[in-house]
């Protein structure tokens, strides 16, 4: 091993086993919960060695920023997964990208139609599909997964493709799904062993069906985000108006330098990154409502107070409606969606406080860990949004009309490779959780002795983008008035939404 640069030590961390080092102490499922137990033992920044790859995991909004943003040229590289990176996504995923050429094309047309200048010019269609998911979520509160993906999925087909997602069930919401969610499971530690053993990658294809399957994957992927391309193209010769990104892009496509190609993953990127993002967050709204009713009455009173009974809340309201912003954020601070935070590399040998930290390095910004970081969040372990609200703690911030808001928020990462779905993602939550209280009440269903059922603080499923396992729960429309107001909302939503 090469000595240490003179004046420099180790990062502490837990002691490694020959060859395969700390392989063994990560469990495959919800890192986070152990990489806390790390940092809670070893102290905010801690040394992993996997199989002789260097991990950084952190556990401080201050280090994460410091590094990851402060240092950015050196610490916004990606690191290549070969199953994922190379083999299900052929190297042009927009999110696994190096810090390179094509990702700063990509990254340069994503910011010209996400920016907050332009995305506050989406509400109509947040609008119409928040309104939707209230109507369809009371009609069919069991369906609650669906209805939340569908709004999800119906905005990224909106903004992206111009397109009109009828329902959850449809082929295209199916499709992207199925392709998030197996894309999280071949880039889960230890799914493929030629993560761990690059050297088979040089297996015959012949000989290695995990290869052929993962290629023909990768085609399946393409295939269907060129078809959505493709459709609005059609559209648009068909002398449809409807606006969206892809349009935006076929119009304006030499300002961009974007192939083709380049463009469509990027597209496809996208819809990945939004299809399951938001709707996880919700699912974790709701489970924060089932576990603390209190915080769901005091949302109810305040947006009772604010919006009255007469109409359904909207945009309008939000800089008066700061316990709504504040349990959004609150939610993503408990339930952070990638919990174990987006991974960047480091592609210079660097020294932080006086520790050597080697060029090729994965830092983890532990989500898990900084949002129970106890000097941020005094008792992180209790769901508080009041923490957001109230000058006693060292989270508040005025004004409240402004603050809580998400910007910058270490829920969407750090740095230069920050999520460019910042402001869509805010405005999209915060007009369904004002929807929600207004207009149905969420309460604990009861099991056949009329027990209330408590659903666990935390059963998630697997992957890196995670929602809360199925749980029970009983949801209802808070009056008749109040559902009949909520129809005729969207009976009018059908009447104005450009794409009918
Ligand atoms: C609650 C919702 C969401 C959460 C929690 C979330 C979280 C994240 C995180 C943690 C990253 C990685 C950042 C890093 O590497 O430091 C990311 C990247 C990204 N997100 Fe989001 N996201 C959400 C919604 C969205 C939406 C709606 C869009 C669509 C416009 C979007 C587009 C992107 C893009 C394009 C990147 C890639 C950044 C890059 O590698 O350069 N996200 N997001």
């Amino acid at each position: 091993k090469a000595p240490l640069p003179p004046g420099t030590k180790l990062l502490p961390g837990p002691p490694g086993k020959p060859l395969l080092g700390n392989l063994l102490d990560i469990p495959p499922q919800h890192s986070w919960l152990k990489f806390r137990e790390f940092i809670q033992e070893y102290g905010p920044i801690v040394r992993l060695s996997i199989a002789g790859q260097e991990h950084v995991i952190i556990g401080k909004e201050s280090i994460a920023n410091d590094l990851l943003r402060e240092r950015g040229t050196i610490y916004s590289d990606r690191y290549d997964a070969i199953a994922s990176t190379q083999l299900l996504c052929d190297n042009m995923f927009l999110l696994f990208l190096p810090y390179g050429e094509q990702w700063r094309r990509s990254r340069r047309f994503m910011h010209h139609v996400t920016m907050s200048p332009v995305a506050p010019t989406y509400k109509p269609e947040q609008t119409l599909e928040a309104v939707r998911m209230l109507r369809d979520i009371l009609r069919d509160p069991e369906d609650y997964q669906i209805v939340f993906e569908c709004a999800s999925v119906g905005i990224g087909m909106r903004l992206m493709y111009g397109q009109r997602l009828e329902s959850g069930r449809d082929r295209e919401c199916r499709t992207i799904l199925g392709i998030v969610h197996e894309l999280e499971r071949v880039a889960s530690p230890g799914a493929y062993l030629v993560d761990i053993f690059p050297s088979m990658l040089r297996i015959p294809d012949f000989l290695a069906p995990w290869k052929r399957y993962l290629k023909a994957q990768q085609r399946h992927d393409e295939a269907f985000f060129t078809e959505m391309v493709e459709r609005t193209e059609k559209d648009m010769q068909a002398g449809k108006k409807a606006r969206s990104w892809a349009r935006t892009w076929i119009e304006t496509k030499e300002k961009w330098g974007l192939s083709d190609r380049e463009a469509i993953y990027m597209f496809g990127s996208v819809f990945d990154a939004l299809a399951t993002s938001t709707s996880s967050a919700m699912m974790s709204f709701v489970l924060a409502m089932v576990r603390n009713p209190e915080w769901f009455a005091k949302l109810q009173a305040e947006v009772d107070q604010v919006v009255g009974p007469d109409r359904l809340p909207n945009f309008d309201d939000m800089p008066n409606l700061p316990l709504v912003r504040a349990c959004v954020k609150e939610t993503l601070r408990y339930y952070p969606v990638t919990a174990g935070g987006f991974p960047h590399k480091l592609t210079q040998d660097d020294v932080y406080d006086g520790y050597y930290l080697k060029a090729g390095t994965i830092v983890h910004p532990v989500q898990w860990a900084i949002h129970r970081d106890p000097e941020l969040y005094p008792d992180p372990d209790v769901y508080n949004p009041g923490r957001w609200l109230d000058p006693s703690f060292p989270t508040y911030k005025e004004p409240l009309t402004v603050y809580p808001n998400l910007q910058n928020y270490t829920a969407f990462g750090n740095g230069r490779r920050i999520c460019q779905g910042i402001s869509i993602a805010e405005n999209s939550a915060n007009l369904q959780v004002a929807l929600l209280a207004w207009g149905s009440d969420i309460r604990r269903a009861r099991d056949a002795n009329g027990t209330e059922i408590i659903p666990p603080v935390y059963d998630y499923e697997i992957g890196f983008n995670v929602a809360p396992k199925p749980f029970k729960f009983m949801l209802t429309a808070r009056s008749e008035a109040k559902a009949a107001l909520i129809e005729q909302a969207y009976q009018q939503s059908l009447k104005e939404d450009p794409l009918l």
